[in-house]
């Protein structure tokens, strides 16, 4: 196990029962981005502040500066020398991620329009390919709208990552891996979240760009 995972549960101990689940959604995640598709992911609440964190440390350097591989750079110098330079030198290798929380214009004529359980749901169905990965966030797993976001996933084969509270909720059956920290108070689930994909992030820049 990389030295980077082995810190977590230093730091936070409390995790060690969710040690073998974090480490699938590694690999699933992982899996997932060398077959070439994205993460999508789902929260509502403070879990919608975590979806776009997420999103945050994957799509640039996150602990480790990113170069452009020389072929990726040598693209960007049809548009001059030194023009090409400055675009190669501040692109950053990206590991593609997806919020699904944050289209506003989208989600509020959605929900006015069609129905609120579904929002999440309907942006899987328009993204979802069966390479990608959907992550979801909820502290109960029973929230409606990400029950039926993860149902909607496995019809299309997109694999879905849970992280929710002790209980796992309707989302402990349906998920292909759950990571339940063993917490029930919404805000202790919220803050072992963090820590957790933190690490996973770290661990998708090591495997990817270190
Ligand atoms: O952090 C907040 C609000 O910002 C909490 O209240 C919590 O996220 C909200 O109640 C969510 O709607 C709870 O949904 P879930 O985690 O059970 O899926």
């Amino acid at each position: 196990m990389s030295a980077t995972f082995e810190q977590l549960f230093v730091k936070y101990p409390d995790l060690e029962p969710c040690r073998a689940s974090i480490h699938a959604a590694f690999e699933a995640m992982k899996l997932s981005f060398e077959k070439g598709g994205k993460m999508l992911l789902a929260g509502n609440g403070g879990s919608a502040a975590d979806c776009e964190h997420v999103v945050g440390e994957l799509m640039k350097g996150f602990m480790s500066p990113r170069k452009l591989p020389k072929k990726q750079r040598d693209l960007m110098l049809v548009h001059g020398e030194e023009q090409g330079t400055y675009l190669a030198d501040h692109l950053q290798g990206a590991l593609p991620a997806i919020s699904l929380v944050s289209h506003t214009a989208f989600a509020t004529a959605f929900n006015n329009d069609v129905a609120p359980d579904m929002v999440f749901a309907q942006q899987v169905y328009g993204y979802g390919q069966q390479e990608d990965i959907l992550v979801v966030f909820s502290t109960s797993g029973n929230s409606a709208n990400i029950v039926h976001a993860v149902q909607v996933a496995k019809s299309m084969g997109v694999t879905t990552v849970g992280l929710t509270g002790e209980g796992g909720g309707r989302l402990k059956e349906l998920c292909d891996v759950i990571i339940r920290v063993p917490y029930s108070s919404t805000p202790d689930i919220q803050e072992r979240h963090l820590p957790i994909y933190h690490v996973l992030c770290m661990m998708l820049e090591e495997a990817f760009f270190v």
